[in-house]
Parts: C-alpha cells; sequence; structure tokens
C-alpha cells in the first residue's frame, strides 16, 4: 500500500455558484457530481473562489503558533478537541480553534484573548475565509439532500448544526525523513472543509486501499464528510480514511471548518433513506455526548470507540 499514487480526488466547479443559482443547470450537474464524487470517495475538491489576503492570512497563523504556551492555552470551549491541542505521540501537530467562525464578534473575541492590543488582519481573513467555506458547506449539504429527493430537510440540517474552525500547524520534519503529521481516521462529525497553504500531505484512502495525495489550488477547497453524515445518509455516504503526511522542510498550515451536529438535537436518519433494503444502521443520537464519550475512551487509551459501537443497530 505505497503513497505516490497518481490518482487525483474528483474536482467539481462552484466558481459559478451560489445559493441563488438553486435549480440552474449549473447547480444540478454540479449535485449530480457531488453525489457521484461523495459516493466513490466520501470526498472531492471544490474550486470556489479566492480566498481573501491569503498570504497575509497564513502569515497572522504563523504568528499565532508562536504566542507563548500561556496564551495559547487562554481559549478554554467545552467540546472536545476544539481548544488548543497538542498529542504526545504526534510531535509535528498543534490546533487551535474557533467557535462560530463565520461570525465576525466571535473571531474578535478569540484575537482579543491572543493579542489584547488587537490583529485585525487575523480577524478580518480567518473570518472571510470561514465564510466562504461556510457558504460552500450549506451549497453542498442543500445538493446532497437534493440528490436524495429530500431537500425539504435542509432548514432543519442547516439550523440544527454549527461551526467550528480547527487551526492546525504542522511542522516540517527534521529527518528528512516522511512523518505522521496526523494517523489515519475518519472525522467524527457532519462535513469538514479543508484549506492549507499548499504544502502538501493530506493524504485519502480510496475504496481499494490506495492512498490519493491530494494537491490543491489556492481557488480549491477538500470537502470531506464524517461519520455523522453517514449515519444521517443511513450509509448511503461513506466517509473517507484520511491522514496528513509531512515531508520536506516547511511548515503546514491548514483551516478545517467542521459542521457538527449541535447538543440536544438527535441526529437520526430520513425515513425515506430507511426501508426494506436499506435497514436502520445507526441508532439516533446526540452527537455532542458521543464525541464526549469518544474523547474520554481516547484519554482512557482506548482507540476501539466509534459511531457503530456507540449507536451502531446489531443486524
Ligand atoms: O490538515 C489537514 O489537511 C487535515 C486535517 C484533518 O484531517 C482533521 O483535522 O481532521
Ligand atoms: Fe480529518
Amino acid at each position: 500500500m505505497g503513497s505516490g499514487s497518481a490518482r487525483c480526488l474528483p474536482k467539481v466547479d462552484f466558481s459559478t455558484l451560489d445559493q441563488l443559482t438553486l435549480g440552474t443547470p449549473e447547480w444540478e450537474s454540479a449535485k449530480v457530481q457531488v453525489r457521484k464524487a461523495l459516493e466513490e470517495y466520501g470526498s472531492f475538491e471544490v474550486v470556489y473562489k479566492d480566498v481573501p489576503n491569503r498570504k497575509n492570512m497564513f502569515s497572522a497563523m504563523e504568528d499565532l503558533f508562536n504566542l507563548p504556551l500561556e496564551t495559547k492555552i487562554l481559549i478554554q470551549y467545552k467540546e472536545p478537541f476544539t481548544s488548543h491541542q497538542f498529542f504526545p505521540g504526534l510531535p509535528l501537530f498543534e490546533s487551535t480553534g474557533i467557535n462560530d467562525a463565520h461570525i465576525l464578534e466571535e473571531v474578535k473575541t478569540f484575537t482579543k484573548l491572543m493579542w489584547p492590543q488587537e490583529n485585525e488582519v487575523f480577524s478580518e481573513t480567518i473570518h472571510s475565509f470561514s465564510k466562504i467555506a461556510s457558504e460552500l458547506d450549506q451549497m453542498i449539504r442543500r445538493m446532497v439532500l437534493g440528490s436524495f429527493g429530500i431537500e425539504k430537510y435542509f432548514t432543519d440540517h442547516i439550523n440544527s448544526t454549527k461551526y467550528h474552525l480547527l487551526i492546525i500547524k504542522y511542522k516540517a520534519p527534521e529527518t528528512g525523513d516522511d512523518a505522521f503529521g496526523l494517523k489515519a481516521h475518519t472525522d467524527k462529525n457532519m462535513m469538514s472543509i479543508l484549506y492549507n497553504n499548499q504544502i502538501d500531505g493530506l493524504e485519502i484512502e480510496t475504496k481499494t486501499g490506495e492512498w490519493i495525495n491530494v494537491k490543491i489550488s489556492p481557488k480549491s477547497f477538500i470537502c470531506l464528510i464524517g461519520d455523522t453524515f453517514s449515519a444521517w445518509t443511513n450509509g448511503r455516504l461513506q466517509p473517507p480514511v484520511h491522514r496528513v503526511t509531512m515531508r520536506g522542510n516547511k511548515d503546514r498550515y491548514s483551516l478545517v471548518l467542521f459542521t457538527a451536529s449541535k447538543g440536544g438535537h438527535i441526529v437520526k436518519s430520513p425515513e425515506e433513506l430507511v426501508d426494506k433494503d436499506h435497514p436502520l444502521l445507526f441508532n439516533p443520537f446526540d452527537y455532542q455526548e458521543f464525541i464526549t464519550t469518544y474523547a474520554s475512551s481516547m484519554m482512557d487509551g482506548k482507540c476501539d470507540m466509534d459511531l457503530k459501537k456507540y449507536c451502531g443497530v446489531q443486524h
């Protein structure tokens, strides 16, 4: 199972689309491509638009990780994996995050904790990025629901989720060897929109066990579905296993806009996706309760907790 495969992720062009182009031939064509890509890969590259000031955004991210640890840990959210974090087995990885980063005031609150004297470039660029990524998330979810003929659930789908922006730094490996940035996993949440400073490293596994080395242009983003969306579709879409491998001598900066179901909301497959050929795969669950259970099992050194174990239906 070598890396270096020449296979690419499917690429879908959203550059002429927005929520107002719903139902146009361009929208319908993108919808078919999105559904096909998600069925085959659980993921795709989406070409959309330039992130304003991206160079300044990445240099502001560099400044953020250069702050002293006691400053970086000032952000404390109660949901697992959302505040500043690093892991003993992953020496190249460090991350922090901002809840509701598509709302400027929320980004400014974070910025003020990191830089009491303000850092307008950080706030403005991170907010613009998050808005663009949240537009993409909503268009993609609308297309997925539309492709199953159940667009009527779209508003509920959007209202029952929230956004968290994960900001990641992967240090360049020192030895010159390939090194683990992030171990192979599936995302647990609904959907993830990824972007980076064009230092490659993201690898996505295909259903046949090949690893695709993902490359992106400044206008493109990677969309991945997570375990929660897969469960909601009653297994019609499968989340892709992915990892980050660092090569070369440049640090990698990555942004991931995570869409996650709100606490108190019960994730449940719509009745249209459950029938005798597709028996229910997951009992209804609260994502926030699941992720808390998952995080505490990880803390206990157990790595075998997943959504199937948590609420999978035994057939
Ligand atoms: O940095 C990346 O490209 C991937 C990050 C990722 O997979 C994650 O945070 O779950
Ligand atoms: Fe991931």
